[in-house]
């Protein structure tokens, strides 16, 4: 990967003079000092991200942090709208015993949240994806794997083969390279596709790069170096409705659309058979002033009627926003950054913290809102904070 040194304000300078930076130079001397810092103490995904901060390059936290456009409204927005909710508690329900174990696309999790899917892993930590997958299976949570790991979708199956695990993907040009990935994903045993559908291109971002990790394309499908904004892109803009009945047809597993944000294509995802849709923004990443995705969960889930699943992924920082998510029709929950700061922070371990303290804040909230079950979780228990 190459990227351009930040500006002082933190964002990279907008020339075109990309340097070429050495890999290993984007570990920080302080990640390779501090790999024994006890992350077992850290108590919030907020103090783990500051623990991260101090030991990614700058290059690397501005590549994972940032958001498009020049405001980044949809990056802050995500977090924000969570704040805009309020629970209206039950009690007396006996809640001495919580149950957080669920089925996703037919598949039992211990956990009603699981780990989007995040391009780049080696810039956290040398210990990559298949950390993060390893720390996905003690925990028993669902993990997705993105296309653009820096590790080979096979490395990482074979580092966690028991637990979940999603792949998720492109419609590429050619769609042969997306059927060589499909294929080689239900050979590993990933039991979902993800077909992002929200990224036609890459929008301005604040910094520029190129990549060079791409352990998942073979040479003489892809080969070369992409970068951000120009023809080199991988992203395939000409996708349509027609390549999800194509991928139907040439792929049993399931099926789930990343991206959706209005209820109009819900249902048309819905009406192409898809198993499941995933209310996102990409973290804010891609159209700035998109609105957030918490907000848009409402409206698509009553629009999709109990067809397919419904998940959601954006700002989710806290286990009461998973409390939230869930209350507003979610049937999973995703994180994105949080597992990547976890992982810079301390490896496996600390993806595992990351996990481990949404988990008991998630039971918390669940005590405190009256649900030993996640069925209890309703509609009923939150309000937008201006309800009357
Ligand atoms: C550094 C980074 C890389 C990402 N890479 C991918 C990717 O390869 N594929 C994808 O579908 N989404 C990707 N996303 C979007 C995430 O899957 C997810 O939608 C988003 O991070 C959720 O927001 P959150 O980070 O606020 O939890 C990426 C997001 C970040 C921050
Ligand atoms: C050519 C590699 C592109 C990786 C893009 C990952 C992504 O979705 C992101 O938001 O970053």
């Amino acid at each position: 990967m190459e990227i351009n040194e930040p500006t002082s304000n933190g964002h990279a300078s907008d020339n075109n003079n990309i340097k070429a930076i050495n890999d290993d130079e984007y570990l920080s001397d302080f990640l390779r000092n501090h790999r024994d810092f006890d992350v077992d103490k850290v108590q919030s995904v907020r103090e783990i991200r500051e623990i991260a901060e101090n030991k990614l390059s700058q290059n690397a936290s501005l590549y994972y942090n940032c958001g498009s456009g020049l405001h980044e409204q949809t990056l802050l927005d995500n977090e924000l709208a969570f704040k805009q909710y309020r629970f209206r508690p039950r009690v007396l329900r006996d809640v001495a015993v919580r149950d957080m174990t669920t089925s996703v696309l037919a598949s039992k999790v211990d956990l009603p949240f699981g780990i989007s899917p995040t391009a780049l892993h080696k810039y956290a930590h040398d210990d990559a994806e298949p950390a993060v997958a390893s720390a996905a299976r003690h925990l028993n949570a669902l993990l997705v794997c993105s296309t653009f790991s820096s590790k080979s979708l096979e490395e990482i199956a074979e580092s966690a083969p028991k637990s979940i695990k999603w792949f998720q993907t492109y419609i590429f040009e050619p769609r042969d390279i997306t059927l060589n990935l499909v294929k080689r994903a239900e050979k590993a045993g990933f039991k979902a596709i993800v077909i992002t559908v929200d990224h036609p291109l890459t929008p301005k971002r604040p910094y520029k790069y190129k990549y060079t990790v791409l352990n998942n394309f073979l040479p003489e499908l892809f080969f070369g170096n992409f970068g951000m904004g120009d023809d080199t892109e991988p992203f395939n803009a000409s996708v349509t409705w027609d390549d999800i009945d194509w991928l139907r047809g040439v792929t049993a597993l399931p099926i789930v659309v990343k991206g959706v944000l209005t209820p109009d294509d819900a249902v048309i995802a819905v009406q192409h058979g898809v198993h499941g849709i995933w209310v996102s923004n990409h973290g804010g990443r891609q159209l700035d002033g998109a609105i957030a995705s918490v907000d848009a969960l409402p409206d698509i889930v009553a629009a999709v009627e109990g067809h397919c699943e419904v998940y959601v992924d954006g700002g989710v920082r806290h286990g009461y926003d998973v409390l939230k998510a869930l209350a507003l029709g979610a049937n999973m929950v995703f994180i994105g950054r949080p597992p990547i700061w976890g992982l810079a922070a301390g490896g496996e371990r600390g993806v595992r913290r990351v996990l481990e303290i949404l988990r008991d804040e998630l039971s918390e909230g669940m005590a405190l809102t009256g649900c030993a079950e996640l069925s209890d979780i309703s509609k009923e228990m939150v309000v937008k904070k201006t309800y009357r």
